[in-house]
């Protein structure tokens, strides 16, 4: 018997929908009275750690999922785990996971996008899926991986891409690791090592500010005052900001203050490319780093890892940059 660690925390997958038609919370998670026929070598072990939707979800809940998962990993002698969660923030917990914990063990986080009573509900599907996934000896040494309709993605990649289609969740870059049919799981590609940093607290304020055209730099004088801890910023194209913003980050960067630059586009890297005012080139020169390809969401949160790990700036900026 395979031993699968379940840890419930809200979201769609874990509500219903009422009679005038708004999706709600209940007392009890549908998931914990569903008939479940999975695969007889599996044990479950369920636990409904939190009852949130994901837009209340904050990095102080994913480090306590963080510290679950790994007692359980040292101590419960399991093979897997399962997170079911809200899809809007799903990306953002799946990442974290990813970036704190050091083992092979499957992690697998999956939600749904139409409640427990909607017609076409996509909960219980998506959760045996998941279990079927994390109890797949193909899935051990693959970091955390997303699970939603038939399809398998890395925490590292993926991102909801559509406010309510159930194929929501896509790897814009790179496609899926793997596809999930009636019969097997299938793994199409192995990812490269990246860094993980096993850490204790997530202290710290980094905002994402997104750049559009005729910004000023405004925002940043505020944001200093506000006395920001790190900023990650969704810039234009390769990684370009208009003048006045480029202008208005010097603030920050004079500060010591880590500002660190994605691209509004959500496929492609942000580099140092053009040496126009406010290009990347110039940008880098006064000491912005790049976040390669990741989105805001997650360099948010990498970035919070980074400070929260102590890293100087030298480590600070390969590690933004490695992805
Ligand atoms: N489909 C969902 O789960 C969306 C919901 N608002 C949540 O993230 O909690």
């Amino acid at each position: 018997m395979k031993k699968i660690l379940v840890l419930h925390t809200g979201g769609t997958i874990a509500m219903h929908e009422e009679a005038n038609g708004d999706v709600a919370q209940g007392a009890e998670n549908p998931l914990m009275s569903a008939a479940l026929s999975t695969a007889e070598d599996v044990e479950l072990i369920v636990e409904d750690i939190f009852n949130l939707p994901s837009p209340h979800v904050t990095p102080e809940h994913m480090l306590q999922l963080k510290d679950r998962i790994q007692m359980a990993i040292r101590n419960e002698g399991i093979f897997g785990v399962v997170i079911t969660h809200g899809t809007d923030t799903l990306e953002e917990t799946a990442y974290f996971l990813d970036s704190t914990i050091a083992s092979a063990t499957p992690i697998v986080v999956t939600g749904a996008m139409r409640s427990s009573n909607e017609l076409g509900s996509d909960g219980l599907y998506n959760y045996l899926s998941a279990i079927r996934v994390a109890g797949d000896e193909q899935s051990r040494g693959k970091g955390v991986l997303v699970v939603m309709n038939d399809e398998i993605h890395p925490a590292r990649y993926v991102t909801k891409t559509h406010t309510t289609n159930v194929a929501t969740f896509q790897s814009p870059s790179n496609g899926p690791i793997g596809l999930i049919t009636k019969k097997q799981i299938v793994f199409y590609h192995q990812l490269t090592p990246y860094a993980i940093y096993d850490i204790d607290s997530v202290q710290g304020s980094v905002p994402i500010v997104k750049a559009y055209a005729g910004m000023s730099g405004d925002i940043f004088g505020l944001l200093f005052g506000h006395g920001i801890d790190g900023l990650i910023i969704e810039a234009l194209g390769a990684g370009n900001l208009p003048p006045k913003a480029a202008a208005g980050i010097q603030t920050l960067l004079d500060a010591k203050i880590p500002v660190v630059l994605v691209s509004r586009s959500f496929n492609g890297v942000a580099e140092p490319v053009y040496s126009y005012e406010g290009g990347g080139a110039q940008l880098e020169e006064k000491g912005v780093m790049f976040g390669n390809s990741m989105n805001s969401q997650k360099a948010r949160l990498k970035l919070l890892i980074g400070l929260n790990a102590h890293l100087d700036a030298q480590q600070l900026r390969s590690y933004m940059h490695d992805n």
